[in-house]
């Protein structure tokens, strides 16, 4: 059957090909290399964070405003600056349910993450409180995009040892996440052709590329987002498309507009296969 897996066929989202340029858990060394080289940076990181962390009770330092959100460790609330009253989003993780090291983690991570424009920026103001950690980041006020997707989250293929991280992970959650935003559904419930319908019918168009194979949930978006999504949702890991990609599709429009014929003919082209 088109789509199914096979030996040389498509393998499930971020399982790995190229093996002789391989090392450990499907990334290849230069991958690991890097991998290695940014857990030394974030150990760096967490050992000066823990000398630098601020000992007070947060309400001695912040007011707070209100509750902003829960997550599975601890809450985030909405504060301001006792002196200078700056709003701010002030995570707070109880020390029953965290270690120190768990804690300087997330800061982090937080830290790292949070200088890319894209990301919350995270303020590198970590406190220890008698009852709990907390640190500080930039307040989003206009809710999440969760807000705007209904909750089901894509599940990944039930792989073993589990994904190994790379970038071409990213990539896909990228192809997700524009699809989500373009149509208001999840492209399909799981990567897997034989288990999953809306996957097969994608890998059936993909590999004929002809307008009369264009899944139904992909009606209505336009040449540019076909392609765009085509790249980031390849199968292939080392096929798929970089997350920067995405700026080459910028300034065209990603939808059809209404009564707009649907133009899936050229998505081989715009995808340059
Ligand atoms: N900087 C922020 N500004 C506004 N709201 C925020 C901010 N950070 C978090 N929130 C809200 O608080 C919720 C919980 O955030 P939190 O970072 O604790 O958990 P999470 O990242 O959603 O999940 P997890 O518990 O797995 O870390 C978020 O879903 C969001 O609604």
């Amino acid at each position: 059957m088109p789509g199914k897996q096979s030996e040389e066929g498509p393998v499930e989202a971020g399982a790995s090909e190229d093996s002789e340029e391989e090392g450990l858990g499907g990334l290849t060394f230069k991958e690991l290399q890097q991998g290695q080289e940014a857990a030394r940076a974030l150990e760096d990181m967490m050992t000066l964070s823990a000398q630098t962390l601020v000992r007070a009770e947060v309400d001695e330092l912040y007011k707070e405003v209100r509750p902003l959100g829960q997550g599975r460790y601890g809450r985030v609330l909405l504060v301001t600056h006792r002196q200078k009253g700056t709003p701010l989003a002030l995570k707070q993780l109880p020390k029953p349910r965290t270690s120190l090291r768990g804690f300087l983690y997330e800061f982090c991570v937080g830290l790292s993450l949070g200088v890319h424009s894209a990301i919350v920026t995270a303020y590198g103001i970590g406190i220890e409180s008698a009852q709990s950690y907390s640190f500080l980041t930039e307040p989003v006020l206009h809710g999440d995009l969760m807000a705007f997707i209904q909750p089901k989250l894509c599940a990944p293929p039930p792989l073993p040892e589990g994904l190994p991280i790379q970038p071409a992970l990213d990539a896909w959650a990228l192809g997700v996440l524009v699809f989500c935003l373009l149509t208001g559904y999840f492209p399909w419930d799981q990567p897997l052709a034989e288990a999953d319908p809306f996957y097969e019918d994608f890998l059936i168009w993909q590999a004929s590329g002809q307008p009369q194979d264009r899944p139904q949930p992909w009606f209505g978006l336009a040449p540019a987002a076909d392609a765009l999504l085509w790249g980031l949702l390849d199968p292939h890991p080392r096929r798929r498309s970089a997350v920067s990609s995405i700026r080459e599709h910028l300034g065209r429009p990603w939808r059809q507009r209404e009564g707009e014929a649907e133009e899936v003919g050229a998505v081989k082209e715009e995808a340059g296969q």
